[in-house]
């Protein structure tokens, strides 16, 4: 599988922020065929805070999700778009990323399930769930390219969110994020390794890299981890593209040599109180 990930700093402007994604798919060129693109958390619509559930779409045919459509066609690639808002019943949002196949069509949405609401040490205090309404349904995507599994961001500090993905054999994990400066320096790294090496499969982030204008600042250091844990391919700061030919096929081997998916086993906790 042949794998590019864009890290972007998105702005306000959802225009902007598409024609620079367009910019940027022209160019891989005919490199795009038949690849899977991964593209950041709120790739169009970053820090949009209360505004961001105003600019919801329909969940089918809204006219970013059709832009973003188009653009898979044009660049004949499966296109993983990070999070759009999608309108939710009770006036808040999804954040919902698609996985668009190279001849345009919607081939899955997931709605971000695990929401940031957070204190960090950087002067923000994050309260995703105030404007977003949080998913139930996780993504499995049989494609001609690989099994893909879809996360967001915060998801990754879930790892049963992404147990459940491996016991569907997938092959990758798509996460596209806006991690923080502060927490992406803590634990990036080692977050998206653990989920590779634990759960024997590629993970593929794309995050959010820079100043936003906001006064937001998100770490960068998009990155494909394989499943032995090893950096494939990075880019720790700026715009671009971060590349790898994925040998999908390692992972079959792997999975039989240290079989730890079948060896979870659930254990009984026993609580034990020192006399006093
Ligand atoms: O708000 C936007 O425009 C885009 N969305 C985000 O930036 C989201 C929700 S606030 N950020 C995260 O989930 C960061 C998680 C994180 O940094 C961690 O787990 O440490």
């Amino acid at each position: 599988m042949k794998c590019h990930l864009l890290q972007l700093t998105s702005q306000h402007s959802p225009q902007y922020n598409f024609s620079r994604i367009q910019q940027y798919l022209q160019q891989l060129g005919s490199d795009s065929h038949n690849a899977l693109v991964v593209l950041p958390e709120a790739c169009l619509h970053f820090g949009q805070g209360s505004r961001w559930n105003q600019q919801a779409e329909p969940c089918n045919g809204g006219y970013w999700q059709l832009q973003l459509a188009q653009l898979a066609q044009t660049h004949h690639c499966y296109l993983v778009a990070g999070t759009l808002p999608v309108s939710a019943e009770d006036g808040r949002a999804y954040a919902s990323s698609w996985l668009f196949g190279p001849n345009g069509q919607g081939l899955a949405r997931y709605d971000k399930v695990h929401l940031f609401d957070a204190e960090v040490n950087d002067g923000s205090r994050y309260q995703e769930s105030r404007d977003t309404h949080p998913g139930q349904y996780l993504r499995v995507i049989d494609t001609a390219i690989g099994r893909i599994g879809m996360a967001v961001c915060y998801d990754v500090r879930f790892p049963l969110l992404f147990q459940q993905l491996a016991a569907e054999q997938v092959d990758v994990v798509v996460l596209p994020s806006a991690f923080t400066a502060t927490t992406g320096a803590a634990h990036w790294q080692t977050l998206l390794r653990a989920r590779a090496i634990e759960n024997q499969i590629f993970m593929v982030a794309a995050n959010q890299w820079g100043c936003h204008g906001d006064g937001r600042q998100t770490w960068g250091q998009s990155m494909i981890v394989d499943p032995w844990g090893q950096i494939v391919a990075q880019l720790p700061q700026g715009e671009g593209w971060v590349s790898a030919e994925l040998p999908l096929q390692d992972i079959a081997q792997l999975r039989i040599d240290m079989p730890v998916l079948h060896h979870r086993r659930v254990a009984t906790v026993e609580r034990i109180k020192e006399d006093s």
